[in-house]
């Protein structure tokens, strides 16, 4: 049974400026099981970047609940926030937000240091498991301004993913890139989507992104809606099957969960976690790692 791995419940947001208040999201609820790559549609301005802040647990709603991965983010502060946030959720931009004046690999290893629960030399370990995942190995000593515009975004996609988060949050993540190299990132995506199971939700203006979608939402108006389901992905999963390389990147991305349980529960030993939310956790990977080996 999937569980979600991001819920919205009831959700509001209203902006207060000097001279007025707007109400942008007016009661939002939404749910993401494990394993949906779901596409958030809607007109400039109707609020998906507002609703991707605040799952991402970077802005408070102003009333309703965020749960991720099974663990109400919703009230927690700042300290803590920051390092369920490193552990529990990835993000994506439109602008890459690299740093400028570290290599691919040292852009990758941060949120995993941040997680508070990998050594140095596991951290090293995942990001360069993580670029050759997305198709960047020898290019781990490179700084951002020496790579392309596709490959910076693999680099995020890759720094985003690499603490195998409940959700990955992408934000307009092709609204940089020309037209042939966007497609070649969005096939990266609906790849890493079904071949390692991970959980990703894309906000984008952009129809052709909902091609890839498992589950396909509108924003308008403060509300949001769920399109029918689109036809089953049925021919990139008979394409998925039949490469070679996918089962050793299902191999990898298990030991990947495996290495982070254990540093979770190395961490709980060392009491640098909450027990509460630690279980949900643990549980969260378990099933994500029954997922895995149950594809193979
Ligand atoms: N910090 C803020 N203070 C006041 N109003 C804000 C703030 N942030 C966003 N808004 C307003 O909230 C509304 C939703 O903005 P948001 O950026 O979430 O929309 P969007 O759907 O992502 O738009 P786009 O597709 O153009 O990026 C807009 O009217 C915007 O002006």
């Amino acid at each position: 049974m999937s569980e979600p791995a991001l819920e919205l419940k009831d959700v509001r947001k209203v902006y207060r400026t000097a001279t007025e208040e707007i109400e942008v999201l007016r009661g939002i609820n939404l749910t993401v099981p494990e394993g949906e790559l779901a596409v958030i549609m809607g007109p400039s301005g109707s609020g998906k970047s507002t609703l991707l802040s605040i799952a991402g647990g970077l802005d408070k709603p102003t009333a309703g609940r965020v749960v991720v991965g099974g663990v109400d983010i919703t009230d927690m502060g700042e300290e803590e926030l920051t390092k369920i946030r490193a552990r529990k959720i990835g993000f994506v931009f439109q602008s890459f937000n690299l740093i400028r004046n570290y290599t691919a690999l040292e852009n990758v290893m941060l949120p995993l240091l941040f997680t508070g629960i990998f050594d140095v030399k596991e951290a090293r370990e995942i990001a360069g498991k993580m670029l050759e995942i997305v198709g960047l190995k020898g290019h781990e000593n490179k700084f951002p301004s020496q790579l392309s515009g596709g490959q910076q975004q693999r680099v995020a996609i890759a720094r985003a993913l690499a603490p195998s988060p409940d959700v990955v949050l992408m934000d307009e993540p092709t609204g940089s890139l020309d037209v042939d190299t966007a497609a070649k990132v969005l096939s990266l995506v609906r790849w890493l989507n079904q071949a390692l199971g991970q959980t990703i939700i894309i906000v984008t203006h952009n129809p052709e992104i909902a091609e890839l979608a498992t589950r396909t939402f509108y924003i308008r108006a403060g509300m949001i809606y769920e399109e029918p389901p689109k036809k089953m992905l049925i021919d990139t999963i008979r394409e998925l099957k039949a490469a070679g390389s996918l089962e050793d990147i299902r191999k990898t991305q298990i030991s990947m969960l495996r290495l982070k349980a254990e540093a979770l529960e190395r961490a709980l030993r060392g009491g640098k976690v909450d027990p509460s939310i630690l279980e949900a956790e643990v549980k969260s990977l378990e099933r994500r790692i029954e997922r895995l080996e149950a594809y193979a």
